[in-house]
């Protein structure tokens, strides 16, 4: 795992001295962005200083555009797949209101503060800087002052069309998880604690970890999903739920509500991950609670025979 630092007052920016870093917000660290996380660890090999991912600490458009903002992981979750990407290190960007309104340069002087890396890698569509003023022109001419090595990248996927986190929220949106896992390079997932249901799983015989799931990570479309929960280390097969349940919509909140085959106990209050691999369903209102119990437990037995 690689060693995470904070570019605040105290970072020696000296770090950046012959490094290659791969820059961007990274959200999902999807295909395209394992490839230049992959591209930074290549030219860190050739020219002998660390691959860096460096990124801020929030999206940018948790000041922007808080309201419409769409996220496919936590941002700890964000910088802990960094982490575990591959590269030397990962630098994380405090996204303040007076860096985002910087120019470009005063951006990229504040960043790299007079120590610019050997190589940057960005997606050809990069911006940065003051109303996202700054393009890959940009850091072109700046880079050519630092001696900087600017290496715009392509991210395209089999079909041609670019990997991006938008792409993967609108595949996610239509339930199309089997697409959004190929771009992201392995599955979606959510993580929570479990929380009290309305307590009828159990009357209903498959009883249901509950996560709630906050309103910026809603981007998978409801339905019922295999997959499998990690709980304490373990892994299971799950049947899931996802949105709100239309028997009972007056009654809940969206959530996401995983039976877990062959367990039993309490989870209460545990972590849980659940790793999404099959779109089974959409939700359906059912007329009877047998018609809910029946369907659902043929999806149980789908899942025990398909996952
Ligand atoms: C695999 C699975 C599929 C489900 N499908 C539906 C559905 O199509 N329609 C619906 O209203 N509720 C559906 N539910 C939600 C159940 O109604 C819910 O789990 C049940 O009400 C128990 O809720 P509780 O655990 O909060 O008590 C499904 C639940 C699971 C686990
Ligand atoms: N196989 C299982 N899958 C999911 N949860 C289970 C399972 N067995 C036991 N549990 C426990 O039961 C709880 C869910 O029970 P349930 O009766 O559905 O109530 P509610 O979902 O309303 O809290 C879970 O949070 C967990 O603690």
């Amino acid at each position: 795992m690689a060693e995470i630092f904070k570019c605040d007052e105290m970072f020696d920016h000296s770090f950046f001295t012959w490094s290659s870093c791969a820059f961007g917000v990274f959200d999902g660290v999807h295909r395209g962005h394992q490839y230049l996380l992959s591209c930074a660890q290549e030219t860190a090999r050739k020219n002998g200083g660390a691959s860096v991912a460096l990124t801020f600490d929030i999206d940018p458009d948790e000041v922007f555009h808080p309201e419409r903002l769409k996220k496919l992981m936590t941002n700890e979750e964000r910088i802990k797949t960094l982490s575990e990407s591959g590269v030397d290190a990962v630098v994380v960007l405090p996204f303040t209101q007076r860096f985002s309104a910087s120019s470009p340069e005063e951006f990229l002087l504040n960043t790299f503060n007079g120590h610019a890396p050997s190589y940057l890698h960005v997606g050809y569509d990069f911006r940065f800087g003051a109303r996202a003023k700054g393009t890959v022109k940009e850091l072109a001419n700046w880079a050519r002052d630092a001696g900087t090595e600017v290496c715009a990248h392509d991210l395209k996927s089999a079909d041609g069309a670019p990997i991006t986190a938008t792409r993967i929220r609108l595949l996610l949106g239509d339930n199309d998880i089997i697409e959004a896992n190929k771009l992201l390079g392995r599955p979606y997932y959510l993580v929570g604690t479990v929380q009290q249901g309305r307590g009828e799983g159990q009357e209903f015989g498959f009883r249901t970890a509950n996560l709630k799931v906050p309103s910026q990570l809603q981007v998978l479309g409801a339905g019922v999903y295999g997959a499998y929960a990690h709980v304490d280390g373990m892994r299971y097969k799950a049947a899931v739920s996802v949105g709100v349940s239309p028997v009972f919509a007056d009654k809940t909140d969206a959530t996401c509500e995983a039976h877990l085959l062959d367990f039993e106990g309490d989870l209460y209050g545990k972590a849980i991950k659940v790793e999404f691999l099959h779109f089974l369903r959409p939700m359906i209102k059912f007329e009877t609670i047998d018609e809910l119990i029946a369907t659902v437990n043929g999806n149980i037995a789908w899942v025990r025979g398909n996952i």
